[in-house]
């Protein structure tokens, strides 16, 4: 685990010494957006970087299979250990190996883009294969491109950021991204007590407003499945399986939250969803590449979940 320093690597955890022990997750630094003159919009012209055990990659492969994408921009997995050298293409431990490159490692694609990169190395990325640069390593701006920058190739019009809910989604969004999906990130990488314990309070009266509003409506922004959903799957799918034990966010456990975990199996169970979620890879990224929290590197045999179990949402 580390980073690019002019386009050198070096093996360094998170600093969050200069936070009062809390962790500050950097911003995205590639920020392309096709449609523009610079990255139309081409089938087979743009390849994925994706880990199947990071919640942020996790976002984009969904809305891979939710727009029918998958004959149209193709896809390489890194294997789910992130260690000394970052996230890897060995495909002894479960990387498909970099279809472009033959890389072994994600940091050469970031040195590929450019020479010099300063900056962690993060997935997902999105690769222009004419250019050879990044187009975006931002997932939350690449699934707003997948949600409509092919639709004159793909034909598929479904929408997941409608104008009509555009501001209930950003709002909802907005509080989710905090105390969530970078929430749970937050408890688990806290070296000190005060940051954990609110880093856990926000998550936690986050979960229990969510389960609240999902008592009274199907879906987070109304009853229509949008981006805001699928922002929130990503995290609640891994939550009992690692984010509870491993992040130490066990009040309580997602399947003890009645509308919460019905709506997590509702949206496991859309078209394709399940073939995105990879439990193997999800468990042993986060147990194997964390040794400063779990120093054995053992990965727990449990918890047995059933997403497939039937789910109650069509009440409302
Ligand atoms: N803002 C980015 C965050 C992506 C991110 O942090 N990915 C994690 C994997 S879950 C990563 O690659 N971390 C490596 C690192 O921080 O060095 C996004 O949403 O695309």
């Amino acid at each position: 685990m580390g980073l690019l320093v002019n386009g050198e690597w070096r093996d360094k955890w998170y600093n969050t010494e200069d936070n009062g022990g809390e962790f500050k997750r950097e911003s995205a630094q590639c920020r392309g957006w096709i449609g523009d003159d610079r990255y139309p919009a081409e089938s087979g012209r743009y390849h994925l970087y994706v880990s199947l055990a990071c919640p942020w990659a996790h976002r984009t492969l969904i809305f891979r299979e939710l727009k029918q994408l998958q004959d149209h921009i193709s896809v390489s997995v890194v294997s789910p250990l992130m260690l000394e050298q970052g996230w890897s293409f060995d495909t002894e431990q479960g990387s498909s190996g970099d279809a472009l490159y033959n890389s072994q490692h994600m940091h050469q694609i970031y040195t590929r883009h450019q020479s010099d990169y300063t900056g962690r190395v993060t997935v997902p990325v999105l690769w222009d294969k004419q250019r050879e640069e990044i187009v975006s390593n931002e997932s939350a701006d690449i699934i707003r491109m997948f949600n409509s920058a092919f639709d004159d190739i793909t034909g598929n019009r479904e929408d997941y950021y409608p104008v009509a809910l555009r501001e209930e989604i950003d709002a909802v969004n907005e509080r989710v991204y905090h105390t969530v999906n970078n929430g749970v990130y937050r408890a688990g990488f806290a070296t000190a007590q005060d940051a954990y314990e609110k880093a856990y309070g926000e998550l936690f009266d986050t979960l229990d407003f969510l389960e609240q509003r999902l008592a009274q409506q199907r879906y987070l922004a109304g009853a229509q499945l949008t981006e805001a959903d699928w922002r929130l799957f990503t995290t609640l799918i891994r939550f009992d399986a690692v984010y509870h034990g491993h992040f130490k966010c066990n009040r309580q456990r997602l399947a003890e939250f009645p509308n919460l975990s019905n709506y997590l199996r509702e949206l496991y169970q859309q078209t394709g969803v399940a073939d995105t979620v990879d439990f193997d890879h999800i468990k042993r990224h986060y147990y194997i590449s964390h040794p400063m929290i779990n120093p054995t590197q053992i990965v727990p045999a449990g918890p047995q979940q059933d997403f497939s179990a039937r789910h109650d949402r069509h009440r409302l």
